[in-house]
């Protein structure tokens, strides 16, 4: 189970009072996540998840503060640091920095549909809009110049199959890093996976764990969606799926020519990104009790993108 940090109820208490919330109910520790540890926290006057931040550098943490109160203001499904009654939104606990934030409601989608991927095109095409004219700044610590580093680190470790699958497209970000940068920019989730989503029923109800949010090349962060809401088990894309959400995203942004050009690199470098890291993390983790998500699931992925048979729609 991924809680780093036990807390007693006596601490959490007393760090809760600040807060004005009423009397704490209940508290338990969250499975899911492999970062930091989460609580759900039931208060008299509502219900809460409690981060302690585990991971990560902590300069950072005023960023990811200001970019949800920009989203929550935008009135997107997100999840904002409370204030204590003198206005600290961050907060120590444990010795950890601390967050509380509402509990959204809704649950994990694992199998979604085409009407599942129209929300979730719809969300994120919001979330660009709400941030392009004027993105905060955070250089993504997983961009491309970390993918060519540990890429060619890991390439060298790699079987055979799996190293010439990876050098390509180390090639390709390499050749096209300038003109992938010169895409149209934005705030990015970078890392709006299914579990990172929730439904209420047929409805988007919260988006969560943006902690890999950063600035950059919005289609980047259409890639890394697609990649994962909208893949077969065997790694192909889904075409239903797939348009539909890309056509939801562009009913919120137009793509333009030059994005739907770079399409096709930028759904490769979207699986190389989390290949990489999954390599790092499952090596990392080995033989602790951490969720490990399965490098291999990207390598097939990224095997299946070596042509790609999905246009953006673009307006003529
Ligand atoms: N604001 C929230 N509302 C509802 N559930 C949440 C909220 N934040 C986290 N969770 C739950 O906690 C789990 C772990 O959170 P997450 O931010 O993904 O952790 P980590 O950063 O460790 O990966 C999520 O899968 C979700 O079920
Ligand atoms: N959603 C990712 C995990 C988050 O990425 P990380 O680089 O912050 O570990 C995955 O499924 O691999």
């Amino acid at each position: 189970m991924s809680v780093f940090t036990p807390l007693e109820q006596p601490q959490l208490e007393t760090f809760l009072a600040p807060y004005g919330l009423g009397r704490l109910k209940s508290f338990q520790g969250i499975a899911a996540g492999s970062e930091n540890s989460n609580f759900f926290v039931s208060l008299e006057h509502g219900e809460f998840v409690l981060t302690l931040i585990e991971r990560g550098p902590s300069q950072d943490l005023p960023f990811f503060i200001e970019l949800l109160d920009v989203l929550h203001g935008a009135e997107l499904p997100v999840p904002y640091a409370l204030r204590s009654a003198n206005g600290d939104a961050l907060r120590s606990l444990a010795g950890k920095p601390a967050l509380l934030q509402p509990r959204l409601p809704g649950k994990h989608v694992a199998q979604p549909n085409a009407h599942h991927c129209v929300e979730v095109g719809t969300l994120l095409g919001k979330l660009h809009k709400a941030t392009c004219e004027k993105p905060l700044q955070r250089r993504s610590d997983r961009g491309l110049d970390w993918m060519l580093g540990e890429g060619r680190r890991l390439g060298t470790q790699l079987p055979a199959a799996a190293a010439d699958l990876l050098q390509p497209v180390l090639d390709e970000i390499e050749a096209q890093r300038a003109a992938i940068l010169a895409l149209p920019q934005a705030n990015l989730h970078a890392d709006l996976f299914r579990d990172n989503v929730l439904f209420d029923g047929p409805h988007l109800s919260g988006v969560i764990d943006f902690y890999n949010a950063c600035s950059g090349p919005m289609l980047y962060d259409v890639a890394i969606t697609l990649n994962d809401w909208c893949s077969r088990d065997d790694g192909a894309l889904d075409l239903p799926r797939a348009r539909a959400l890309l056509g939801a995203y562009a009913s919120q942004r137009r793509f333009g020519p030059a994005e739907a050009e770079l399409w096709p690199v930028l759904l490769r470098v979207a699986c190389v990104r989390f290949w990489l890291s999954r390599l790092i993390a499952a090596d990392a983790n080995a033989g602790q009790e951490v969720l490990i998500h399965d490098p291999a699931e990207f390598e097939h992925r990224l095997a299946q993108r070596q042509r790609v048979d999905l246009a953006l729609p673009i307006a003529l």
